[in-house]
């Protein structure tokens, strides 16, 4: 789409209608025109949202819970956060932050995960000053809790948290709109979705949310998840909307799938869930290490 069109009825459309939040219409109001048809002009599949300059992304994995855990800063001020840390990787990801010359504000966590330990506990006795964050409706302990459209910020960056319940209560995902991107937990995973098994699953819930929070957002959204069980590293809106095996179907196909998944239960289970209600521990424990 031409990007002076495409402009024109984005106007109309903000001006006229209630079906974009406050914070959209803001972020489109004040996008120059070239950043704007990255963000609105998706022409097909392998268009994504470019970052600015001053947004500084790193994706860190755990191979032993396969979970991704994602550094976010903000290259000015150097202000930082850390999304889904996970316990044993706490030493590793404090000597990134202090060789990146990052303060370490937050560690956000989507969802209390039941497949590992948090990295929350540990990075603030290894990073003093860092404050923990979790969804209000996970239940757990943290130093901050949030609720529905409630704003994380580090920096001049801004992370919108939205509630995706279904794989548990409390699962939330984070948008940062204008850098195109949403760090979806376990609610969506890259061609799957977190299970709904246990702890308050529920598929009907999970299939309304993510279809309304996250795969209603614009097409060319890089999507980042909490895992990824076959080494793939993200996605994008566009391909999930074409390609889920399970969120393509219809709600009563999927509520199927997801009643006959028969995944063993997480290995990890019964000591992260007691340690992810208080947002980690501060330690390995010895017999561990
Ligand atoms: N084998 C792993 C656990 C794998 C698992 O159950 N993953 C969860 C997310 S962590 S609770 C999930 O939702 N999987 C969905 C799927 O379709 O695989 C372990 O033992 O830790």
């Amino acid at each position: 789409m031409n990007g002076v069109i495409a402009r024109r009825c984005l106007t109309t459309l903000v001006s006229r209608s209630a079906i974009l939040s406050k914070e959209r219409q803001a972020i489109f109001r004040n996008l120059s025109q070239k950043r704007f048809c990255t963000y609105f002009c998706a022409k097909n599949m392998l268009d994504r949202v470019q970052y600015s300059n001053d947004f500084y992304f790193r994706q860190l994995f755990d191979e032993k819970s396969w979970t991704y855990s994602y550094l976010l800063a903000d290259k000015n001020s150097k202000e930082a956060v850390i999304i889904d840390p996970v316990l044993e990787m706490a030493p590793r990801d404090a000597k990134l932050v202090e060789e990146l010359g990052l303060k370490l504000k937050w560690t956000l966590n989507t969802h209390c995960h039941a497949d590992h330990i948090t990295g929350s506990g540990w990075l603030k006795k290894l990073l003093p000053g860092t404050l923990s964050v979790i969804g209000k409706k996970s239940g757990a302990n943290a130093d901050r809790f949030l609720d529905e459209n409630e704003e994380v910020v580090f920096g001049r960056h801004k992370i919108q948290a939205v509630e995706t319940p279904g794989h548990t209560n409390g699962c939330m995902t984070f948008i940062i709109h204008e850098q195109g991107i949403a760090f979806t937990g376990d609610a969506l995973l890259i061609r799957g979705c977190g299970r709904t098994d246990f702890q308050e699953g529920d598929p009907k819930v999970l299939y309304e949310m993510v279809h309304s929070k996250i795969l209603s957002l614009p097409d060319n959204f890089t999507l980042y998840p909490a895992h990824d069980y076959k080494g793939v590293m993200e996605t994008t809106v566009a391909e999930e909307k074409k390609y889920n095996p399970r969120l393509t179907k219809s709600v009563t196909e999927f509520v199927e799938i997801m009643n006959n998944l028969n995944l063993p239960y997480p290995h990890q289970l019964d000591k992260a869930l007691p340690a992810n209600r208080e947002c980690g521990v501060y330690d390995i424990p010895e017999q561990q290490q």
